[in-house]
């Protein structure tokens, strides 16, 4: 098995702690290779050669960075097979999922690169305020922040990682890019391609290494000037907590709510909710983590999402099922958990809470009572609960209720009711008839409450690392 080196100031490096982490593929129980686990000192030194690179590389035109991310863009896309199939060992994502995060991870950059180049300075006249005059002229240009941070969560290790990295580098930032454990070697995998562009030293520095161990001297550590980060919501307010007054973006967890209006097709609703809930075993940010059915068709509707829900394929990443076993045993356990207590407390197993090892088999749930754990915990697993509810107004109340405003959906035939309850909802995005996800990924996204602060999506993650600069010219007239 491969022992891959990190990235430091353009060279590839074993850490001096002589001491690696061994990834476990999540569903072959065997070691996929190992990344190294640096040093305090070694990343000190990442965020230094950061530093010194980013001032000639801010000096460049956007053009020219464009060129690089270009060149990377094509390094991906030549190798995207090869990578797709290291996220599927590593993290257990289907293979045709893992070739799609690849394709739009490069588009992903040609589209960064296009907006990049489409972003103009402004220009404000004094004239405009009361008593003021067209003797000032402010030009108000954008300027990089300096050095980021991005974190990047398991599930997307290719696409969330490049999310971040490719709006930093074009706007004229550096990046310390520090991926999940559990991801890294596909981070490896990415950064090999980035640095065939040829791309100048210290420019992207790949520091591998837990995050309880580096995590705290790199969020703290005073030459990062921004962080972007993706994660749960815990590890999320633990970075906000440490962090130095210092730009934050915080892509966090969520419970996404499915509101099923008694006008609803649902055999159409049926089909979005499963694939909302259970794709990659329910490990995404924006599954639908619970459905707030109306009484009136809630019978009808489960009915309907269980033959559907038995039509789910389970078992390997590599035959390309649905429910594939989770990232971890400790996963399984808490996804475990929360069916236990739900079924305790007296909620319908309508089918599923079967397990091997990581693998939990789709479980639907109904009649789940608010004081179930299942109705407010974020499982990231192939579990869904069915709350049932009297009104719309009902519906929402318990929406909002949760800690997590990320997405929700609402199922109606009648816009008025949809564009009736979507503004009352406290999320980031409401999808009016259809599934809660993140794309397409120039959309804003952002999560609210403990979902989390500020927005992605292509321009405003540009946006989110550059600052203002102001030069006003005096015109004497
Ligand atoms: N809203 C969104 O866009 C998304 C949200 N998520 C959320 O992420 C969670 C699952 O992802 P998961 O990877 O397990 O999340 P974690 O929060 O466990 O980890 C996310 C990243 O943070 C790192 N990290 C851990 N501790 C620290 C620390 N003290 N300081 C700095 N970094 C640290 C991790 O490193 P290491 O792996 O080494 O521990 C990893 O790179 C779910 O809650 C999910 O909802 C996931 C994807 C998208
Ligand atoms: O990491 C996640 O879960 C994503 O941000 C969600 O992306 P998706 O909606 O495209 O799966």
């Amino acid at each position: 098995m491969s022992t891959y080196k990190y990235y430091i100031n353009g060279q590839w490096k074993d850490s001096d702690s002589k001491e690696t982490i061994s990834i476990i593929s999540p569903y072959t129980n065997e070691e996929v290779g190992k990344v190294q686990a640096i040093t305090q000192e070694e990343a000190d030194l990442a965020i230094k050669s950061a530093k010194e690179a980013q001032k000639e590389w801010a000096n460049l035109t956007v053009r020219k960075r464009g060129e690089y991310l270009y060149k990377w863009m094509d390094e991906l896309n030549k190798n995207k097979e090869n990578i797709a199939r290291t996220i599927m060992k590593e993290v257990g994502k289907g293979y045709n999922d893992a070739l799609k995060e690849v394709s739009r991870t490069v588009d992903f950059i040609r589209y960064t690169i296009e907006e990049a180049v489409h972003m103009y300075n402004e220009s404000m006249s004094g004239e405009n305020f009361e008593g003021g005059n067209n003797s000032k002229i402010a030009i108000i240009s954008k300027r990089p922040l300096g050095v980021i941070l991005a974190i990047s969560p398991f599930n997307y290790p290719v696409n969330l990682s490049v999310a971040k990295i490719a709006p930093a580098l074009v706007s004229g930032n550096t990046v310390i890019f520090k991926p999940a454990t559990q991801g890294a070697i596909s981070a490896v995998k990415i950064i090999e391609a980035l640095d065939k562009t040829g791309i100048p030293k210290g420019i992207l520095n790949l520091v591998t290494g837990k995050g309880s161990v580096i995590g705290d001297f790199l969020t703290e550590h005073e030459g990062i000037n921004m962080i972007s980060f993706t994660g749960g919501s815990e590890t999320g307010k633990h970075i906000a907590e440490k962090s130095k007054m210092i730009p934050l973006v915080m892509e966090l967890g969520g419970k996404d709510p499915a509101v099923v209006c008694d006008d609803a097709d649902l055999n159409f609703v049926a089909k979005q909710i499963i694939s909302g809930a259970y794709s990659y075993s329910g490990q995404r940010c924006t599954a639908i983590k619970r459905v707030l059915a109306n009484k009136k068709i809630a019978n009808e509707l489960v009915n309907i999402l269980k033959n559907e829900v038995d039509k789910l394929t389970v078992g390997s990443p590599e035959e390309n099922s649905i429910i594939v076993p989770l990232i971890d045993k400790k996963s399984a356990d808490y996804v475990q958990g929360l069916i236990d207590d739900a079924l305790a407390k007296g909620a319908t197993l309508v089918c599923g809470n079967k397990r091997e090892g990581n693998l939990i088999y789709p479980t639907l749930l109904d009649n789940v009572t608010l004081d179930m754990r299942i109705a407010w915990e974020e499982p990231f697993g192939p579990v869904l609960p069915v709350i049932r509810v009297n009104s719309d107004e009902e519906a929402i109340k318990i929406a909002n209720e949760s800690e997590f405003g990320l997405q929700a959906s609402i199922f109606t035939q009648n816009i008025d009711r949809a564009f009736n309850i979507a503004p009352r909802l406290e999320v980031g995005t409401v999808q009016v008839n259809g599934r809660t996800e993140r794309g397409p990924d120039h959309l804003p996204f952002l999560g609210i409450k403990s979902s989390g602060m500020g927005v992605q999506g292509i321009r405003k993650s540009i946006e989110s690392m550059t600052i203002e600069k102001v030069t006003v010219i005096n015109i004497n007239r």
